[in-house]
């Protein structure tokens, strides 16, 4: 199989892994155990991959949490509760795993370039077999700057000795598209994560391509 690329690099929540049924089971134990109502998974969900205080802001009133130290309180105990059930309920989106052992089959290098923690993200990665294929996994907390700032795909491609030019870069948000153009990356935004949830004018975010699913995805990596 012929592609142009030598690496790919991909988005984790909403790409790699369907993630959000245990961030938002986080997100209500967390409101529930600081005696907030939980909230409908529909409506944390518009907040999936904003991050954790995104997150519990929707159940928390302004005044409360403006108050001195509820949210760090809130945010270890979220981060305690999702650490601890990190896949209870995550499963990876249809074909993902079987991609990347193409990838890989093919001599193709990937990489995973997430907004996540790092500890959280080699946690859940660890659970899919697919996973043992990539040659890095870089958190918000890896570098100095997290996406939209390309600093962590530059640091990969110079890690895994990749021209941007040879490099794709595969996300389902507005932010990874922006780090991936400000990296000089091609770039697909995928049709079936979160990021849409945030800023719906998928036309908008200058990605390269788009992609409706793996499948299709992969007919834009082999073309
Ligand atoms: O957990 C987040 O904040 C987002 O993570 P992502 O960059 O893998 O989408």
């Amino acid at each position: 199989m012929k592609t142009k690329y030598k690496a790919i690099l991909f988005d984790l929540d909403g790409t790699l892994l369907d993630t959000a049924p245990d961030l938002i089971a986080a997100c209500n134990y967390t409101l529930d155990r600081f005696g907030y109502r939980k909230l409908d998974e529909k409506i944390i969900r518009t907040r999936v991959t904003a991050g954790m205080r995104e997150m519990m802001k929707l159940g928390v009133p302004e005044k409360d949490w403006d108050s001195a130290g509820i949210e760090s309180v809130m945010r270890d105990c979220f981060a305690e509760y999702y650490t601890a059930h990190i896949c209870d309920r995550t499963t990876e989106f249809h074909g993902i795993g079987e991609l990347i052992q193409t990838l890989h089959n093919n001599g193709i290098k990937t990489a995973v370039i997430t907004n996540k923690y790092y500890a959280m993200a080699k946690k859940v990665l660890s659970k899919f077999e697919f996973s043992k294929n990539f040659e890095l996994i870089l958190g918000c907390d890896s570098l100095t700057h997290s996406k939209p700032h390309p600093e962590p795909i530059l640091k990969a491609l110079e890690i895994l000795e990749i021209k941007s030019e040879d490099a794709l870069y595969v996300g389902d948000h507005l932010n990874d598209i922006r780090a991936a153009i400000a990296a000089k990356t091609d770039s697909v935004a995928v049709l079936w994560g979160y990021g849409q949830n945030e800023c719906a004018d998928i036309d908008s975010w200058g990605a390269t391509y788009k992609a409706q699913d793996v499948e299709h995805l992969k007919s834009i990596i082999f073309c």
